[in-house]
């Protein structure tokens, strides 16, 4: 069976007028239906732009992208984005932001009104549906967006530091529901991070990239009862913090510019 998503020896090289910038370079891996991948690594590694490749905003230098062995030539309607912003439109009410992806592509039909508001319904927020983003937390806006992103029913999510804007005890909330919805629902998911412990306490594996040229360091594969729990008591297992500890030390080799135990 294809891969939910192949990622083929993908290179992109930046060319503009003071330089060429190697920002990836033979990147090569996929992801199974279902599965949680992290990608993480220092600043300038090439995680925002491997994503977007994955999303097809930018076409790679060399290399394709595969969505279930079709080649990816732009955006799709089945891949979903969570972002660091909620990007919730004032004007807009809650429900009319959650369903704007629908109304959009013309498909917001009745059945479809009703998946909004289970899925409101789901993140606590059915209670807030004809409320404005302004008079929501930060927190809750970020749900909507999550609802407004789960609405189109995308095979795949592409969650992009989605959670660093929130203050740290939203943030742990966040990471659970966020888990325990994509688990629910059977989603495939990839994830950047800038947060160890994050990737770590939702991911089923984790690609850790080193800058210049953007390389994939090593893969961490989590080992099977952090990933059974949710993020938040994944935290407190006894296997958690040596597998921090060794995440770890591969940035900190990178800081030092040595090889560490990576390949
Ligand atoms: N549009 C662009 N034009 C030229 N160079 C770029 C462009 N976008 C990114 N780069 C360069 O490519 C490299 C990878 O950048 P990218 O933003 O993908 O890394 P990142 O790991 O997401 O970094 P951060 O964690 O800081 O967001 C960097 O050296 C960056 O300066």
């Amino acid at each position: 069976m294809d891969a939910a998503v192949s990622i083929n020896e993908v290179t992109q090289i930046y060319v503009t007028k003071q330089r060429a910038t190697l920002a990836l370079q033979h990147i090569h891996f996929a992801v199974q239906q279902g599965e949680f991948v992290s990608l993480i690594g220092p600043s300038g590694c090439g995680k925002t732009t491997l994503l977007s490749i994955i999303a097809g905003l930018i076409a790679p230098t060399a290399g394709s992208v595969k969505m279930a062995g079709e080649a990816v030539n732009g955006p799709s309607k089945r891949m979903g984005y969570m972002l660091q912003q909620d990007y919730l439109f004032p004007w807009r009410t809650i429900f009319d932001n959650a369903a704007i992806g629908l109304e959009l592509s013309g498909t917001l039909t009745a059945e479809k009104r009703e998946y909004v508001l289970h899925l409101l319904e789901e993140m606590g927020l059915l209670g807030f549906k004809d409320y404005y983003p302004t008079q929501l937390s930060g927190g809750m806006r970020q749900r909507v967006a999550l609802v407004r992103t789960l609405a189109t029913e995308p095979e795949i999510m592409l969650l992009d530091e989605p959670f660093s804007a929130l203050d740290y005890q939203t943030k742990l909330q966040l990471e659970d529901l966020v888990v325990e919805t994509l688990r629910a629902k059977n989603k495939t998911a990839i994830l950047v991070t800038h947060d160890i412990s994050e990737a770590i306490a939702m991911s089923d594996r984790i690609i850790v990239l080193e800058p210049n040229p953007g390389r994939i360091r090593r893969e961490f594969a989590i080992p099977q009862d952090i990933r059974d729990a949710l993020p938040f008591t994944a935290r407190e297992l006894p296997g958690f913090n040596a597998l921090f500890k060794s995440v770890w030390q591969e940035f900190d080799a990178l800081d030092k510019g040595g090889a560490g135990d990576g390949e």
